[in-house]
């Protein structure tokens, strides 16, 4: 995997970084890299995360989803960080397994998916550190309904990651249910490189263990310059940018299988860096679609945008085949792979044309190396951009407001949050 900063230089953007400022800015990379070191030697919440890909046990998650044989379709029930990284796996790679997730919970998306599945040949995995989130909570027990109605044992079918406590945990200890242990000290954005994103991904057969492997090469990559981690670079580059005001971080992969990264990326960059009134607001975009939608406002909008462009050197190909039609034998010949790169080096020139920042991360393929390339080298830039804007990164306290509410709005507690709701301002248009 490597990071191409060139077109976030004001040599090629006139509203770049100077290469004078991101060397000053290499003395605040390494004080920051101390920092982190220091915070991982010591397990300290959040800097846990990174020391993920020796601390976690791939042998471990194998032989708690060994005892379902052979299923047709594993169903993680879970919300945020507990299902977003292993989506990110399994919608990169191809499995015989179908790889659902009910992260939300919108009834007729919930009853689509249930009445689409063999629910005898399903895998359950309900994911939740905390084990209250109600939308996880809420799913599970419609989930557990259906499973009931289909005339299926559902302990028989369903396995749990939680933390040592909460409602998810006595319901396993209750029904002896299988169970993994969700990592101390690892945030759910920060979780993918534990039982929470790779339970899934064992379940539908991928080498959880590459995954890690690429993720230590980025783990072994970290250093006290941003000129020689990847990772640093990034997040260095992403916090100069912000500070220039680059408020907005567009994530824009040339991949299909790279999609529901953003997604995760999204949660990552803010979730952890939306803090006192700071942050730098992610934006999913996917390569080329967006070309045709997005990038005019990339382009001639605001000037408050980075634009991150993903691609991998390698993948399969499809041949365009030759043709007669007026205006169309240019494609001919050519490949789709050859048009996706070509579209690729054209919207990363077409943004410095017009003074526009963008940073090219390009992995050698989107297989589980590359994956785990790329998910530990973000947080790690996620770790390093919160050191220098000095915000706190593992924590997110703003979402807990709106939880009180909605709970108390359901009648599961007195919450003044909730009460709030109620006085609402009215000034509707039909
Ligand atoms: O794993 P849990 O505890 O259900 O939390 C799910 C998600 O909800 C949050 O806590 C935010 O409410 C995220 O940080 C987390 O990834």
């Amino acid at each position: 995997m490597q990071v191409d900063l060139g077109n976030v230089l004001d040599t090629a953007s006139a509203h770049g970084v100077s290469r004078e400022a991101l060397d000053r800015l290499d003395g605040r990379v390494a004080a920051a890299h101390d920092r982190i070191e220091r915070g991982r030697e010591a397990g300290e919440h959040g800097y846990e995360s990174l020391n993920l890909p020796n601390s976690t046990d791939p042998a471990a998650i194998r032989d708690a989803v060994s005892r379902f044989d052979d299923p047709s379709a594993v169903v993680t029930v879970g919300i945020g960080g507990s299902a977003l990284g292993a989506a990110t796996l399994t919608d990169a790679l191809e499995s015989d397994v179908d790889a659902h997730y009910l992260d939300n919970v919108d009834p007729e998306a919930v009853e689509r998916l249930l009445d689409s599945l063999d629910l005898a040949s399903t895998v359950v995995n309900v994911v939740s550190r905390s084990g209250t989130t109600a939308e996880t909570l809420a799913n599970f027990l419609v989930v557990r309904e259906a499973m009931a109605d289909a005339g299926v044992d559902w302990a028989d079918r369903t396995f749990v990651t939680t933390g040592e406590e909460g409602n998810l945990r006595d319901l396993a200890d209750k029904h002896d249910l299988p169970s993994l242990p969700v990592p101390d000290g690892v945030p759910g954005r920060f979780s993918v490189l534990s039982t929470v994103g790779l339970a899934a991904a064992a379940l539908c057969g991928h080498d959880i263990e590459a995954v890690l492997e690429g993720a230590a090469a980025q783990e072994a990559r970290l250093s006290d310059s941003l000129f020689d981690s990847p990772a640093y670079a990034y997040g260095a580059v992403s916090y100069a940018l912000a500070e220039r005001g680059m408020h907005q971080n567009a994530m824009m992969p040339y991949a299909e299988s790279l999609e529901t990264f953003s997604e995760w990326f999204a949660q990552l960059w803010a979730e952890s860096l939306g803090k006192d009134g700071l942050g730098q607001t992610p934006l999913r975009a996917l390569g080329a679609t967006d070309q045709h939608s997005q990038l005019q406002l990339y382009r001639a909008g605001p000037r408050d945008k980075l634009v991150t462009l993903v691609r991998a050197a390698e993948r399969e190909d499809v041949a365009i085949p030759e043709t007669d039609l007026d205006g169309l034998a240019y494609l001919g010949g050519s490949s789709l792979g050859d048009l996706l790169d070509a579209e690729f080096e054209a919207t990363e020139a077409s943004l410095a044309a017009a003074d526009r920042p963008s940073v090219r991360i390009e992995l050698d393929r989107v297989d589980e190396y590359g994956l785990g390339e790329l998910l530990y080298a973000m947080e790690a830039a996620c770790v390093l951009y919160g050191e220098l804007a000095s915000v706190d990164t593992f924590v997110q306290p703003a979402v807990e407001w709106g939880k009180r509410a909605a709970r108390g709005l359901l009648g599961g507690g007195d919450f003044e949050e909730a009460d709030a709701v109620a006085d609402k301002e009215e000034l509707v248009v039909e």
